[in-house]
This record gives structure tokens, C-alpha cells and sequence, in this order.
């Protein structure tokens, strides 16, 4: 039985804004996000199932990354919730802006965590998460492997 790793790749706008950091990217800014979701599992050798020769449907896969992320995180602004951007979230909230209020700093390493369980807690038991690459411009990007993290994974 073979093992193998397959990836589906999104884009999505986002907003965001590094509150305390010592650069340009403590204003709000945006990014065309790109994030690669890889999976990994044994295609299905039974013959009369309708999902033969795969390990999981690209199609269900996308469906799983766009409910948990694209359509949650597309032209919405994140911002941490500890800081006091709160403030400034609540009046964008209150003018009908797509917010997203996160318990982190919105670096692409602490996003890539966060999306990385949200995936986990949709794929079914006999697909495991292999690994996440998001892009935030085009020379800087954040990857999770399942393999770097602690025993449990
Ligand atoms: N380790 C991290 N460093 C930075 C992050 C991050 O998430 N993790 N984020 C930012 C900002 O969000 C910024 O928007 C992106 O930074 P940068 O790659 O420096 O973007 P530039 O367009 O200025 O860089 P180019 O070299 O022109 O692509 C900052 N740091
Ligand atoms: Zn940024």
C-alpha cells in the first residue's frame, strides 16, 4: 500500500496589523495570502468505492480549508485580541467590517497554527495533516509540518 502526500493550494485577501511591532507592518496592511494544505494517507484500492485511486477528493478538501478559512479569512482584518486594537476592531465591527478577533499576534507562524487545527478537526480519522505552507508576499512565507511538532501530533 502506497503512502502519499497530496496538496490543494488557496489564495485569500486579508488584512492584519502587528500591534507593538517596530516596523512598517504595525499599521494596518493587507496580504494576497497564499496557503498550500497537504495531506497524507493511502489511496482507496476498493474498486466499487467512487473515490478509487484517492486519498482524499480534492473536492472534499477544498471544501474542508474554504468553510474553516478562505471564507472566514477572505477581506477580513485580524487583529489580536489582547491588545488594544480591540478598540479599534469593535468600531470596525460596529460600521459592519468583516473582523476576525484572534487570541495572537497575526504573524503567518502563529496563523499557520491556527489554521493547522482548524484542519485537523475536519479531516476524517484516516487522513493526516502533513503540512501547511502560507505565503504572505512573495518572499516571505511560514510552514507547519506535522512531523516539527511535539509528540503528540
Ligand atoms: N517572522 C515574521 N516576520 C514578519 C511577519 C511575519 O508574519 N512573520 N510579518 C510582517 C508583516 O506582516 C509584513 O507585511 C510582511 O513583511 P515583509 O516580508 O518584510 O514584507 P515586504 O513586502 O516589506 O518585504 P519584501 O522583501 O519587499 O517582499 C513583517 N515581518
Ligand atoms: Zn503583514
Amino acid at each position: 500500500m502506497s503512502t502519499i502526500r497530496i496538496t490543494k493550494q488557496f489564495s485569500f485577501e486579508t488584512g492584519h496589523a502587528l500591534y507593538g511591532y517596530d516596523g512598517k507592518c504595525k499599521n494596518v496592511h493587507g496580504h494576497s495570502y497564499k496557503l498550500s494544505v497537504t495531506v497524507i494517507g493511502n489511496p482507496i484500492t476498493d474498486k466499487t468505492n467512487v473515490k478509487y485511486g484517492m486519498v482524499i477528493d480534492f473536492g472534499d478538501l477544498k471544501k474542508i480549508v474554504k468553510s474553516e478559512i478562505v471564507d472566514r479569512f477572505d477581506h477580513a482584518t485580524v487583529f489580536n485580541k489582547n491588545t488594544p486594537h480591540i478598540e479599534l476592531a469593535k468600531e470596525l465591527e460596529k460600521r459592519d467590517h468583516n473582523v476576525i478577533l484572534v487570541e495572537y499576534q497575526p504573524t503567518s507562524e502563529n496563523m499557520v497554527v491556527d489554521f493547522s487545527e482548524k484542519i485537523k478537526s475536519r479531516l476524517p480519522n484516516h487522513i493526516k495533516l502533513h503540512s501547511l505552507k502560507l505565503q504572505e508576499t512573495e518572499s516571505s512565507f511560514a510552514e507547519w509540518y506535522a512531523s516539527d511538532q511535539e509528540p503528540q501530533e
